[in-house]
């Protein structure tokens, strides 16, 4: 018997958004299951940014839904946020308060009695428990990244949503970044979406890529392509995108 088929845990259906008179995200249609690392890239400008917002509840979309873990965004905000993991945005940390004060704030946030063993070996791996106990106005824009992605994934919520989170970080911050979230992946059916410019990096972990055109998700690369891709040594999911942005290109010339 097969299993029995287990809902997304993001689903997004004709997202709609615009600033003003300029649309940016043009019926987004997404799902995404319990343990796919999914990557969400697009050329500068194509939305990626705008539609985490609006898939966290940062923005509220114009049309369409988004549900986490089967709730709906829209109908239970609170309900919908508690089951995602996003990371903080470096500029919007509290300048006064300390690392470990922020990361309680958030563990009270999410119910947790205290702050979970398993931020604080997040913390370590990124050699970020040093400063742990410092303010946060005395971080380098590196160590203020780090701690909005530690402050995203207490509790180690069921869908994770990160918008280029590597950037800014020292080589070995990164590659232990992308070997916890592997982990979750792979041990706790966390799902997680990354929106990245940085193929050569993704190319080797994540389960799907989706390109995001003109606020449209235009192609998908499933596993299976992916692995045929990275057993080609004459190929690469930079190329192929390339490629994939050429033809998108001259399509719209026509
Ligand atoms: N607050 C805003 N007000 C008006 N326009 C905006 C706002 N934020 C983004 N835009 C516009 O929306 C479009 C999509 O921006 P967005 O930041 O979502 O793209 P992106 O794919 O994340 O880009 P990048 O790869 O450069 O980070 C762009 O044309 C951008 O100028």
């Amino acid at each position: 018997m097969s299993p029995a088929p287990t809902s997304p845990v993001l689903e997004l259906s004709k997202l709609t958004h615009a600033y003003g008179e300029h649309p940016v995200l043009n019926g987004v249609e997404l799902a995404i299951g319990a343990g796919e690392f999914v990557a969400l890239i697009g050329p500068n400008g194509s939305g990626k940014t705008t539609l985490l917002k609006c898939l966290a509840g940062i923005l509220a979309p114009q049309g369409g839904s988004v549900r986490i873990a089967g709730t709906d965004m829209a109908a239970d905000p609170l309900a919908a946020k508690a089951a995602l993991g996003f990371a903080v945005d470096p500029v919007l940390l509290p300048p006064l308060l300390t690392g470990r004060q922020c990361l309680e704030l958030f563990a009270g946030v999410r119910g947790l009695p205290a702050l979970p063993e398993s931020s604080l070996a997040l913390a370590r791996s990124l050699a970020f428990d040093t400063w742990l106990d410092r303010e946060v106005q005395s971080y380098s824009l590196g160590t203020r990244q780090k701690l909005g992605i530690l402050l995203g994934l207490v509790g180690e919520p069921p869908l994770l949503v990160l918008d280029e989170p590597m950037n800014g970080l020292d080589p070995q911050s990164a590659f232990a970044l992308k070997m916890h979230l592997v982990g979750l992946t792979r041990e706790r059916g966390t799902a997680v979406l990354l929106a990245t410019h940085a193929l050569e990096v993704a190319e080797r972990f994540i389960t799907r890529a989706t390109l995001l055109i003109e606020g449209r998700l235009v192609r998908e690369w499933d596993t299976a392509t992916l692995d045929a891709i990275r057993h080609d040594p004459d190929s690469s999911l930079e190329q192929v995108m390339v490629e994939a942005l050429a033809e998108h290109g001259a399509a719209r010339e026509t």
